[in-house]
């Protein structure tokens, strides 16, 4: 098994606030990883670090076992990590095929425009409109297929479900059980054990900054009302 990402005694925060105290988490190619935690327990600012968005303290990030602390966020994305953020963040005044365009990073044989509206056929219907027109989930299918057409070796989404319809996170679901079963890899930060565990290899809980629990799937089943707690579920 070929580790992808690994990230050692990472350490972050903002200003004099700390939020993270020394994350350790590794990344295995061709397998879905999750990142779990509480509201404000450091999720979001350990993807902000390993994107380049936010510069660690101490720690260490390597992908392909290439020293990547520090770098910022066009390597990252040049070295194969590609993001979905939290709130989507898509352009509102481009169209949904410059918004595709806009990051991509076209190989051989990868994401096109045409692969991602087969893969979202709404998106395909509502190209020429501007990001601002679409529905909550279409933004997300649009945030996701951006992401793809970067290619990228490591696809991370940050709460790729918050906040839509039932259908449309079922779709977005299987969307990724399918990206799981093309080989890709897979980092989510989400919240919702049941469809997590369906498709998650490994789980990485954070507490306070810390992994506080960590497993593969069976450890997980096996330990799920462990994990419950401390999620206050
Ligand atoms: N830009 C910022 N400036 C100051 N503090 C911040 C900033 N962003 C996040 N924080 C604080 O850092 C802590 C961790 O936030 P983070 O967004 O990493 O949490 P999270 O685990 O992703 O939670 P959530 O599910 O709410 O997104 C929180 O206490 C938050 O208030």
């Amino acid at each position: 098994m070929t580790t992808l990402v690994d990230i050692s005694g990472l350490k972050a925060g903002y200003g004099n606030t700390k939020v993270l105290f020394g994350i350790d988490m590794d990344i295995t190619a061709g397998q879905v990883s999750t990142l779990m935690g509480r509201n404000g327990m450091g999720k979001t600012t350990t993807v902000r670090c390993l994107m380049g968005l936010l510069k660690a303290s101490a720690g260490k990030i390597s992908i392909n076992g290439k020293d990547m602390t520090g770098a910022p966020p066009y390597a990252v994305a040049r070295a194969g990590l590609g993001l979905v953020p939290e709130g989507r963040r898509i352009f509102p005044s481009l169209s949904v095929s410059e918004n595709l365009r806009a990051t991509a990073r076209p190989v051989a044989e990868g994401w096109t425009e045409a692969r991602v509206y087969d893969t979202f056929p709404r998106l395909g219907q509502r190209k020429k409109n501007f990001g601002f027109q679409l529905s909550g989930g279409e933004q997300q299918m649009l945030a996701i297929g951006r992401a793809l057409m970067t290619n990228p070796s490591l696809l991370i989404l940050d709460e790729a479900t918050e906040g839509l319809a039932p259908l449309i996170r079922e779709e977005i679901w299987s969307m990724l059980g399918m990206l799981k079963r093309q080989g890709l890899t897979i980092l989510l930060i989400d919240k919702n054990l049941d469809e997590l565990s369906r498709i998650s290899d490994r789980y990485f809980l954070i507490e306070k900054g810390e992994i506080a629990w960590k497993g593969d799937a069976a450890d997980f089943a096996s330990q799920r009302s462990h994990v419950e707690q401390f999620l206050h579920l």
